[in-house]
């Protein structure tokens, strides 16, 4: 399949079933977050230098399990017994690349469900070509900004729309992302996650849009990292990708909200973000989730 290989489009936004209602989303985010402190699930997570510390400490605010390993050598005998595995290019190299690969493949052999966050992809060829072949380990979950999302739409050949990323940031919204996230759950049978302003997720037949969250949360590097970690640890928890999406975004955004209310600035709110997922409870989230139709 060639990289820019226009794709007949088939289906429409028509065809997508409506939103489902604000309470049954909130209901389930509040049960499943009930469910993952319960379990605690182990997250394997090969992820960037810059986010390594964050993402495992939100791993253990929520009530999650961190492990962050990566050597190749390792992962034979991890992958089979974590909950889930998180993928993330953020600083990558040709030996880091390996590593995810063999990472992948032993997930998709064995079941461990993975989430792949595809940081920075598009503008860089390497990068281009690890995502593409990650994604033919058929990853449960894709997780990125918008400008990311896009930017696999086209490397997948379902688009010519070229995103338009400031290094790991995204300049674009997930409204104009929000098409190309059912192509490519559709093309790839995968649950696609774009976040922002409104996060939007979906299985290529229901769409789930949710409007929590701070622009405050642009300004702590890794925080996006940070809830793709997060997801893997709600995936190895909930019956499906996609209930796994929504509930880690209607925890993540809503803790954004609280957290905002006690800090101004990134460093404190850093703070107060990671002390807010360990205090978050289900009330919050049934109270405060806002749900786009
Ligand atoms: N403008 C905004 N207003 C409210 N919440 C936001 C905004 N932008 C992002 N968020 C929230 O911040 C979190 C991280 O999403 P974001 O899209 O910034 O990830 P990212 O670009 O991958 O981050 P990073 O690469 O820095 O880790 C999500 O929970 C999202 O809802
Ligand atoms: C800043 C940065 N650079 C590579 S990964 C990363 C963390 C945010 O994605
Ligand atoms: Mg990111």
């Amino acid at each position: 399949m060639g990289y820019h290989r226009r794709v007949e489009r088939k289906y429409t936004l028509v065809d997508v079933r409506p939103n489902p209602q604000a309470t049954d989303l909130a209901g389930l985010a509040g049960r499943l977050l009930s469910e993952l402190r319960a379990r605690r699930p182990l997250v394997q997570n090969i992820t960037n230098y810059v986010s390594m510390d964050i993402a495992a400490n939100a791993l253990l605010a929520i009530g999650a399990a961190p492990a962050m390993v990566h050597a190749p050598e390792e992962t034979p005998q991890f992958t089979p017994i974590a909950g889930a595995l998180v993928v993330n290019i953020g600083t990558l190299s040709a030996a880091t690349a390996k590593a995810m690969q063999i990472a992948v493949d032993v997930a998709h052999k064995v079941g461990t469900p993975w989430l792949l966050d595809p940081v920075a992809v598009g503008p860089m060829d390497f990068r281009n070509g690890v995502v593409l072949d990650l994604m033919k380990a058929r990853p449960a979950i894709l997780r990125g900004n918008a400008s990311e999302i896009i930017a696999v739409a086209r490397l997948a050949g379902l688009t010519q729309t070229k995103a338009t990323p400031r290094g790991t940031d995204s300049t674009n919204t997930t409204s104009e992302a929000q098409l190309f996230c059912i192509e490519l759950a559709r093309h790839f049978g995968c649950t696609v996650v774009a976040t922002g302003e409104v996060d939007v997720a979906t299985d290529g037949q229901q769409v789930v849009r949710l409007a929590n969250g701070s622009p405050l949360m642009t300004k702590v590097t890794a925080l996006g990292c940070s809830l793709s970690s997060v997801m893997g640890g709600f995936l190895a928890i909930a019956p499906t990708p996609l209930e796994a999406a929504i509930a880690a975004l209607a925890v993540y955004g809503v803790a954004g909200d609280m957290a905002a209310e006690t800090a101004r600035h990134p460093g404190s709110f850093r703070v107060a973000f990671i002390d807010t997922l360990d205090a978050i409870t289900p009330a919050d989230i049934t109270g405060r989730l806002k749900v786009i139709a």
